[in-house]
């Protein structure tokens, strides 16, 4: 695997998001681009990006009929992106739209379904009416996700085990809500260091702000990769 470190590049401007690219390197993570920054700057950036030598999670989290969302995952994949999602409560239909779409491509981006997004608490999910836990939830969009053919599921690492446990070590886990120690969690709810994500069994880190606020963010790249080392099961 190369890195598993996936830096948010959740900026309003192309300069602001080249430049934190320009400080960091292909070899220590790959960079996410999400609804933010493509709405603002496009194809273009993600294009940019690539020819820097950076893979390329594109985040954005499609959630429609299944016949769009299959024309957007075929648009990410020409695109030649690297990690695509979708939200896994978009359901079956929409889900396996979104697999079939990707046949044919000799080398198709991964296909991962958004679950419980790691900003939500249970109490946010009774207001929407789920008589069911986030870690109910995560684990029932996961089931869904996976036998849609879906390879995998972004979750909280607070539900890696539990889905571990149920899916296997095929089941590609991408964990947001991470923070290293001491820094804010914002709008986050369920937060997680880099160490603990990798000791409950997260393959794949997404982190921004503890990245991209910092006043050094190559040092604190490093930091993400040393706590991640030190989570080694
Ligand atoms: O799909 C995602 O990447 C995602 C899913 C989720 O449940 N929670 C979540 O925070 N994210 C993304 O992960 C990033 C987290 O950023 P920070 O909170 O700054 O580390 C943001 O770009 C979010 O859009």
């Amino acid at each position: 695997m190369q890195s598993p470190v996936l830096v948010a590049l959740d900026y309003a401007e192309e300069a602001a998001a080249l430049a934190l690219a320009e400080k960091l390197s292909p070899d220590l993570c790959r960079l996410k681009v999400g609804k933010e920054l493509f709405t603002r700057c496009g194809p273009g950036l993600v294009q940019r990006l690539q020819a820097m030598g950076f893979e390329i999670f594109l985040d954005l989290k499609f959630h429609d009929i299944p016949t769009t969302v299959a024309g957007a995952v075929r648009a990410a994949a020409d695109l030649g992106v690297w990690m695509v999602n979708v939200h896994a409560s978009g359901g079956r239909r929409m889900m396996e739209a979104a697999v079939a779409a990707l046949e044919g491509y000799p080398a198709p981006p991964l296909l991962i379904a958004v679950t419980v997004l790691t900003s939500m608490s249970d109490e946010d999910l009774a207001e929407l009416g789920y008589q069911e836990s986030a870690l109910q939830r995560v684990q029932r969009l996961a089931a869904l996700a996976a036998n849609s053919g879906v390879a995998g599921v972004v979750c909280s690492a607070m539900e890696a085990p539990a889905l571990r446990r149920e899916r296997g070590e095929d089941f590609v886990l991408v964990t947001p809500g991470i923070r290293l120690a001491g820094d804010a969690a914002g709008d986050q709810r369920r937060v997680v260091t880099p160490a603990a994500a990798r000791e409950l069994g997260a393959d794949y880190l997404v982190i921004g702000r503890s990245i991209t606020a910092s006043s050094d963010p190559l040092a604190a790249l490093e930091r993400v990769h040393e706590e991640w080392a030190k989570g080694r099961p």
